[in-house]
């Protein structure tokens, strides 16, 4: 590990549920790394009932160096919205259905590769954004996804299976909304099939829907799926899936650092893939590299 980022003292916040994933031989394996770095360490397991009061109260009882989200996007937003504006790290051991932030981070997927990082890595800082006093630190959005994401927390099965079913039972019958946005460098105003706000590139799926997002640029974008033909739905996908819808006519991409979104008809929205109820009326404002974060250290330095 670099000398400047020697991390100490570390705090494990994991999902027991995460991904429908099995942890026990993970937590000994993080506790084997950590007494062969002699590395201290304390681990809280996530209860799904008031888990940000209580890691609230564990950082406010005891310094730690850098908080670990093992899980998925869920878990590293709930970890990562606590350490946004502090000096201490995010780091994410990827253990949930989409894990999202970590591809867009490229942290290893492989869990074995990805616990490398407790002992071995860069500190890095990148943007977040505020939703009416919500912190986001990936994609956000209202409209189509959000209503998925909203029936699949909703249902007792997880893992990308249960969210591509959802998703195509919703599809059929799904309806644009209205939305009025304001934003410092443009604005729009008509119906679309989702409204993302994006800080990094894709969904835990991998669909691109901002591929050319940076997480450090003090900048973020308002994604726009505009009405199109049922039958351009697996066009739009397919593109997203390949990098490459910027080349879809149904879409357009809003690059700004603050925006008003009016959400006139009170659509569903998401928060880093949790749901979220934040009014017709949504502030959306910039915080640049006011996150610190684990990463592998890249190539050329290491
Ligand atoms: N012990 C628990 N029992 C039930 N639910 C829990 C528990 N701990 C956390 N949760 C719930 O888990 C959800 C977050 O899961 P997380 O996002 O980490 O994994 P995932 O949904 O499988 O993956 P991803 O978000 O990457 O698709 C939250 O809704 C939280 O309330």
């Amino acid at each position: 590990m670099q000398e400047e980022n020697k991390i100490q003292n570390l705090l494990f916040v994991i999902n027991p549920i995460a991904g429908d994933i099995e942890k026990e031989e993970l937590v000994e394996e993080i506790k084997a790394i950590c007494e062969a770095h002699q590395l201290n360490h304390k681990l809280y397991k996530t209860t799904g009932e008031q888990d940000q009061g209580k890691i609230k109260a564990l950082l406010e009882e005891e310094r730690f160096d850098a908080v670990f989200a093992v899980g998925g996007d869920g878990t590293v937003s709930l970890v990562g919205a606590l350490l946004i504006g502090t000096k201490t790290p995010l780091g994410i051991i990827p253990l949930g259905s989409g894990n999202g932030l970590s591809k867009d981070l490229n942290i290893p997927q492989d869990t074995e590769e990805a616990l490398q990082l407790i002992h071995n890595h860069v500190i890095r800082n990148i943007d977040t954004i505020d939703l009416n006093g919500h912190p986001s630190i990936h994609l956000s959005d209202l409209g189509f996804n959000a209503l998925v994401v909203q029936r699949f927390c909703e249902g007792d099965r997880r893992g990308p299976g249960s969210y591509a079913w959802i998703a195509l039972q919703e599809y059929l019958n799904y309806e644009p909304k209205f939305y009025r946005i304001e934003t410092d460098t443009e604005n729009f105003e008509g119906d679309a099939f989702m409204v993302t706000i994006a800080n990094a590139n894709a969904f835990g799926s991998n669909a691109a829907i901002n591929p050319n997002g940076v997480l450090n640029d003090g900048r973020f974008e308002i994604c726009l799926i505009e009405p199109f033909p049922k039958a351009a739905g697996l066009s739009i996908l397919y593109k997203m899936y390949t990098d490459n819808i910027d080349s879809s006519i149904y879409t357009r991409r809003i690059s700004c650092r603050r925006a008003t979104i009016y959400n006139v008809d009170r659509e569903v929205m998401h928060v880093d893939g949790e749901p979220a109820e934040l009014g017709n009326e949504i502030k959306v404002t910039m915080h640049p590299k006011s996150l610190k974060v684990i990463l592998p250290i890249p190539e050329e330095e290491s």
